[in-house]
């Protein structure tokens, strides 16, 4: 298999604290693939370690089949983008010209400025100076720069943690035009709908190491209790099992023009959490 990240019982610890415990997982080329857990169960700390920021103090990460450690060398350095919560943004220049200015140090013409405007939807808002912005356009403008040079591989903490949902609809039909064209992209979210709607495959971290990965309907299906849910005019709710017998039910109901709604009652990735590690996610 493809995989653009490898990571093998990696463990990582902080003096007494241990962030990670013995992390192994693989992301596909092409992934959008979700790190889900929750605050404190070593997200970031993966995040740092595969793109160099840290060491692991045991096991291996590899990043493009070289030991992550290597990703600070220019040449890797060009084909990731990073956005974490540490701005990195100079607060006197305008959106556009600390674009402008990442375009030159990643040797990118500066029509990419637009592009990258658009997807982060700061078009209008370009010519304003980040000192002026909210904490949402800040967060937009950092992952407008980690955009800017097309990366092979995007890692994004949090990517529309600060965001009202319209923005954040449109990052995500953003991401997915991005992965589209070839980044794949490893993300770390809170948010399960995220998850399910942007993920091609989520990950659980709980206690430093993964206690689920997979794509996010599978996941659903799997831990999905086999029954229908049948929704009714007179506002009931009725839940049958999947099964030739209940069609008997549902043709009655249908017959009278009853019903308003079938759906598979099937747990969200927030509940699969809690029932895999017996813990919210937040
Ligand atoms: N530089 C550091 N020094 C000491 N301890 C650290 C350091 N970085 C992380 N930790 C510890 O490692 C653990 C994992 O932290 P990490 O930031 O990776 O979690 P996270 O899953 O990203 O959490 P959140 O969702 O809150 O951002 C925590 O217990 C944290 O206190």
């Amino acid at each position: 298999m493809d995989h653009i990240i490898e990571v093998n019982h990696v463990q990582k610890t902080f003096g007494k604290e241990q962030a990670l415990r013995d992390l192994t997982f693989g992301v596909k080329k092409g992934d959008i693939f979700g790190f889900l857990g929750p605050s404190g169960a070593g997200k970031t700390t993966t995040i740092e370690i595969l793109t160099g920021q840290q060491v692991p103090t045991s096991g291996e990460a590899r990043v493009f089949g070289v030991p992550s450690k290597d990703m600070h060398h220019p040449h890797y350095l060009k084909r990731i983008g990073v956005m974490s919560d540490s701005s990195g943004l100079y607060e006197r220049l305008s959106i556009r010209d600390n674009l402008l200015l990442f375009c030159e140090l990643y040797d990118q013409p500066s029509t990419q400025v637009e592009e990258v405007l658009e997807i982060v939807n700061l078009t209008a808002e370009k010519n304003k100076r980040v000192s002026k912005l909210s904490k949402g356009m800040k967060q937009r403008t950092m992952l407008a720069r980690a955009l800017l040079h097309q990366p092979d591989l995007l890692f994004l903490d949090e990517p529309t943690g600060a965001l009202d949902p319209a923005n954040a609809q449109h990052i995500h039909h953003g991401l997915r035009t991005l992965n589209q064209r070839g980044t794949t992209i490893f993300l770390t979210t809170h948010d399960m709908n995220e998850a399910e709607t942007l993920c091609s495959t989520v990950a659980f971290l709980d206690k430093g190491s993964i206690q689920l990965l997979d794509c996010p309907k599978k996941l659903r299906k799997q831990f999905g209790d086999g029954h229908l849910m049948v929704g009714l005019t007179d506002g009931r709710e009725i839940m049958l099992p999947n099964e030739p017998a209940s069609a008997e039910e549902i043709y009655q109901w249908m017959k009278n023009s009853e019903v308003e709604t079938i759906e598979m009652n099937t747990p969200t990735l927030g509940d699969i959490f809690v029932e895999v590690t017996g813990r919210n996610l937040v």
